[in-house]
């Protein structure tokens, strides 16, 4: 993350922020009945994000990002809590334009041509003098002539982008926009999304990836089991999610002695016989139980991010 993400360039800044949050989302839950059982897609989620910022929501399969993004967009109602957009429902911010999204799959017709689908839409929101600058700004005025069914699924999302800067949004909502792309696909996905974000317009993006959370966000927030687990800046969670876990053969009235010399210690889980723990100073801690405990068969190992997905799970 380079301090070129966090603040917008300088040159025209055409967003300007606000004392209003560009998102707030507070004690929203939504449920889904599925086979007969109820599914907790999202839990009890507080958010908020300001004008300008750059948000990944980052979290594995079912975290339920996609069950928040549609109650941000208005799409789906919660059961409870309430979503605003710049101090307003979501579906009246949708109405204004100040709102506009970029989903996983749909909404293209495939006879047209990007240029028509263009100016198709452009007509619908009355800016048919923006179509050029949109074109660029998503990277795709070399592809005007071609059939949206022959683009490939990265030019197909960066036209579905351009289709959302048509109402000039102040927040731009992605879920997932570069699934199934390949590496120089996303690249370019992600220089004109930069490009764009860098005048200062609000953006909300969901991803699996870390990589990708990493180099274009401000700020991550990561979810799992419909609940924030984690939220910082890319360096905060970097740091937690590749921090190494100690894991030993350990008795558990060890712990409180272990947290006493150590108060940032956490426990991760036990499994196995085994106790997981997680400190900054991997290193240290490991000598100590080496040396100052009965701990045996002590192991070191780096954590992925599924695995401190599980940790911070488990923390919360
Ligand atoms: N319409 C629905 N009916 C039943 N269950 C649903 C529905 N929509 C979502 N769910 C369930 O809610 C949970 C959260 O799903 P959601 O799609 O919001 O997660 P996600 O983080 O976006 O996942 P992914 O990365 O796979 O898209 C999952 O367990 C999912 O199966």
């Amino acid at each position: 993350m380079t301090q070129r993400h966090l603040t917008p360039a300088p040159s025209a800044p055409t967003h300007p922020t606000s004392s209003t949050p560009a998102v707030a989302l507070t004690d929203l839950t939504k449920s889904f009945r599925s086979k007969g059982a109820t599914v907790r897609a999202v839990d009890g989620l507080n958010l908020q994000v300001e004008a300008g910022q750059v948000v990944a929501f980052l979290g594995p399969n079912g975290a339920g990002k996609t069950t928040t993004i549609d109650m941000l967009l208005g799409l789906t109602e919660p059961d409870s809590g309430t979503a605003s957009v710049f101090g307003r429902n979501p579906r009246d911010a949708a109405r204004a334009g100040r709102i506009a999204a970029v989903m996983q799959t749909g909404g293209l017709l495939d006879d047209f041509t990007v240029a028509e689908t263009v100016s198709t839409i452009a007509a619908l929101h009355g800016r048919t003098a923006d179509i050029d600058e949109v074109m660029a700004r998503a990277d795709i005025t070399d592809l005007g002539d071609r059939k949206v069914s022959r683009c490939s699924g990265g030019e197909q999302q960066r036209l579905k982008f351009a289709l959302a800067l048509l109402p000039d949004p102040d927040l731009i909502v992605l879920d997932e926009p570069t699934a199934g792309m390949d590496v120089e696909s996303r690249r370019t996905f992600w220089a004109a999304m930069r490009a764009d974000a860098e005048r200062g317009r609000t953006v909300l993006f969901a991803t699996h990836y870390l990589e990708e959370a990493d180099s274009f966000a401000d700020r991550i927030v990561m979810m799992a089991h419909g609940r924030v687990v984690a939220d910082g800046s890319t360096a905060e969670i970097r740091a937690r999610a590749s921090s190494r876990v100690v894991s030993a053969v350990l008795d558990d009235d060890a712990l409180p002695g272990l947290q006493r010399v150590f108060p940032d210690l956490r426990i991760v889980e036990h499994r196995g016989g085994r106790i997981y723990l997680s400190l900054a100073d991997s290193d240290t801690l490991a000598r100590h139980l080496l040396t100052s405990t009965r701990a045996r068969d002590v192991e070191i190992a780096g954590r992925n991010l599924e695995d401190a997905f599980v940790a911070l799970t488990a923390d919360n």
